[in-house]
């Protein structure tokens, strides 16, 4: 589903943030991305949601050289991926339901599916009082769930969270992490990006760790 060889990564001139990273997501599996504030992990996720190239290696997504697709096809392949971004990225203009309901309508989903799909996904993370806020008018946890929502409702083949559960208590933190895993479990790759070694206890799969850039193992969560 996704495979990394040898990739580096810098932002303008600076010194490579990234080196020398190697790994594969295998399609239908979770996996934690962990490593010290610093060590890379947003900006590993900023190349695999094509917001940023790599200075060199290899990436491939669904199978797909990254380097030899035309710039044309890339808002398809984006279309796949579900993102949940570090700073939640809302609109600000838009109400929660609107938010929700951008990537189906995108889809250009029929208007009765939409309003079905997003009332049933935001009473799901507990926000089925707020469908008319807009995201000023929520708390941070809440415009976390927001998010969340959006990232997941039109099924993306891959989903990347960054710190999904860094903002909510921890049970919200596990009622979202069922979300991920019944998503995962109907065939979603996905990829979180945390610090939460509770939560990774808690629910175990497979943890890629960055320290200083650079990839320092994989392995299972039950041995951190
Ligand atoms: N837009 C940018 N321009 C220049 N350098 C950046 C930019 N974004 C991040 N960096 C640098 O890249 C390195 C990795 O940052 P990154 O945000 O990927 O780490 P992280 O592991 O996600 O950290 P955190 O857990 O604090 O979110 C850091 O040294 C950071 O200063």
């Amino acid at each position: 589903m996704v495979r990394f060889d040898n990739v580096g990564m810098r932002y303008g001139i600076g010194h490579e943030v990234l080196r020398d990273v190697s790994f594969e997501l295998p399609r239908g599996s979770l996996t934690y991305l962990t490593g010290a504030s610093g060590a890379g992990k947003s900006s590993l996720l900023r190349l695999m949601y094509l917001a940023h190239r790599p200075s060199r290696g290899l990436i491939e997504m669904f199978g797909k050289d990254l380097a030899r697709l035309p710039r044309q096809a890339l808002p398809e392949l984006r279309r796949q991926i579900g993102v949940v971004y570090q700073d939640f990225r809302l609109i600000d203009h838009l109400s929660v339901f609107d938010n929700v309901a951008l990537p189906l309508r995108l889809a250009e989903a029929p208007k009765a599916e939409v309003k079905a799909h997003v009332d049933e996904l935001l009473s799901w993370v507990g926000l089925a009082d707020k469908v008319r806020a807009t995201p000023a008018e929520l708390s941070g946890g809440e415009q976390q769930r927001v998010a969340i929502a959006r990232a997941v409702i039109a099924r993306p083949r891959l989903l990347l969270a960054d710190e999904p559960t860094g903002s909510v208590d921890p049970d919200m933190g596990d009622r979202l992490m069922h979300l991920f895993l019944e998503l995962n479990r109907i065939g979603t790759t996905i990829l979180i990006a945390t610090h939460d070694v509770a939560m990774m206890e808690r629910h175990r799969a497979p943890v890629l760790r960055l320290v200083q850039g650079e990839l320092a193992f994989s392995r299972s969560a039950g041995r951190l």
